[in-house]
């Protein structure tokens, strides 16, 4: 399918596919990738998302047919602005550990109007080492102005950035994304991207992970459809600009921002190809499945996408939501059960309150609740529901949570731990739960 740079926002549908898309018509090789010249005389450059020798059906590659090829910079030098968090080693050193529950209140929004995107993330807490390609990192950027000709990219690992604040306006190399709260973005390894912001200030949420890529999750015996449907994620078309001047490239390599120098913008791919390319997904077409008889199910049934690991059905991250929906279930304790996991749950909300909790957690907040850490509903919440009246009813109109569920045990960072918006009255959410017990009553 091939899209026109007219719409700037025009997108191609579908979650993997290979993709194609000329911003000028015939700039894409016909029958072959690398010609002795490309037409128009552009470059081409390959995009690895995965090892050469990967099967066919798990490889990853796109083709850019680039007016610049992106080696046509000054050295990297360490970066230099102060005040970025952004942290990549999560070793004893520099690192916090707990096994309690932890939450935040919605992260504050910088005073100061310089602040984009870059200088605006601050990492919370992860796990592993990115030299390895093991683990993952938890992000909040909380950002007040508009990256000024200047990109950003991990080397690290692929980004899925979910907007809570503001819209963002995402120049990458294939094209640009204009993502809105409720809606995500995945930006993998490598890619460049520059973040405006059309609604000022921003915030919002990253995961990133160290090895893998995002996928959907297999359907079972749910079938054929449901859940996030692949037609519905959002790939952009080509859209190029041919400058001279001064542009920064911000790249996060193990962990440590480094900064080049180049006398061009780094979007200046008139056409591409290929099956590794960002995307973004709106979560209100999420299709949810779950119990309409009895029972709380587990809430692996809202993932939207997953990043798997070596070990079959368990996840290096889950993307998981909680979205608005109706609850039928008789005779049964409706909002998430008390648990323990073996897997490490990081939760956050975009819009709403979130049906477990009805105070404290708030939107642009979050919460930790790491490996076989106690959690559940709150006090008020197990109140309600164990007395109220079981009809058909909805859960969660007009919210929006999400899950970042982890097989890795993570560590907070000091920034996180540290936080002056850090609630540590959250152990008081359970406090006030009666106990109800009475051996001489069986039916309550
Ligand atoms: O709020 C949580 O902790 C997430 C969660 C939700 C749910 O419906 C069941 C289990 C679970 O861990
Ligand atoms: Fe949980």
């Amino acid at each position: 399918m091939l899209a026109a740079s007219s719409d700037p926002y025009k997108y191609q549908p579908g979650f993997g596919n290979h993709f194609s898309s000329e911003a000028l018509d015939g700039a894409l090789p016909v029958g072959q990738n690398t010609p002795q010249k490309c037409p128009y005389g552009l470059y081409a450059e390959q995009l690895s998302g995965t090892a050469f020798t990967v099967g066919r059906s798990g490889n990853q590659r796109s083709w850019l047919y680039r007016i610049h090829p992106s080696p046509m910079h000054r050295p990297f030098e360490p970066y230099s602005r102060s005040g970025h968090g952004i942290v990549g080693a999560f070793d004893a050193k520099g690192t916090v550990t707990t096994p309690t529950q932890i939450r935040w209140l919605p992260f504050t929004i910088p005073a100061s109007a310089d602040v984009d995107f870059v200088d605006g993330m601050h990492t919370l807490a992860g796990a592993g080492d990115t030299a390895l390609k093991s683990g993952l990192a938890v992000h909040v950027y909380a950002a007040t102005a508009s990256m000024e000709r200047r990109a950003f990219c991990s080397s690290d690992g692929d980004m899925l950035i979910v907007p809570q604040q503001g819209r963002l306006d995402i120049a990458t190399e294939f094209g640009p994304i204009m993502a809105a709260p409720n809606e995500i973005v995945v930006i993998q390894r490598g890619i460049r991207f520059s973040v405006a912001l059309p609604d000022g200030p921003s915030r919002g949420y990253v995961l990133e992970v160290f090895d893998g890529h995002f996928e959907l999750p297999d359907l079972g015996p749910i079938g054929a459809n449901g859940l996030a449907n692949p037609r519905d994620f959002q790939t952009p078309a080509a859209r190029y600009e041919h400058t001279s001047d001064e542009w920064e490239i911000v790249n996060k390599y193990q962990g440590e921002l480094f900064s080049a120098r180049q006398d061009h913008s780094p979007f200046d791919v008139v056409a591409w190809h290929g099956n590794y390319a960002p995307y973004k997904y709106d979560l209100a077409r999420f299709a949810v499945v779950n119990s309409v008889s009895f029972d709380h199910m587990d809430p692996s049934i809202f993932t939207v996408l997953t990043c798997k690991s070596a070990h079959p059905g368990t996840a290096v991250a889950d993307f998981v939501i909680f979205p608005p929906r109706f609850e039928v279930q008789q005779n049964t304790f409706r909002p998430p059960y008390f648990h323990r996991n073996c897997m490490s749950e990081f939760m956050g909300l975009i819009h709403g309150e979130y049906e477990a909790k009805k105070g404290g957690f708030l939107p642009g907040g979050a919460s930790l609740h790491s490996m076989m850490t106690p959690h559940g509903p709150d006090a008020r919440t197990v109140e309600q529901a164990t007395k109220r009246e079981l009809a058909p009813g909805r859960v969660a109109d007009g919210t929006q949570a999400f899950m970042f569920e982890s097989m890795f045990q993570l560590r907070l960072t000091s920034w996180a731990a540290e936080h002056s918006q850090r609630d540590h009255e959250y152990y008081k959410a359970w406090e006030a739960i009666p106990i109800t017990f009475d051996p001489t009553r069986k039916a309550q």
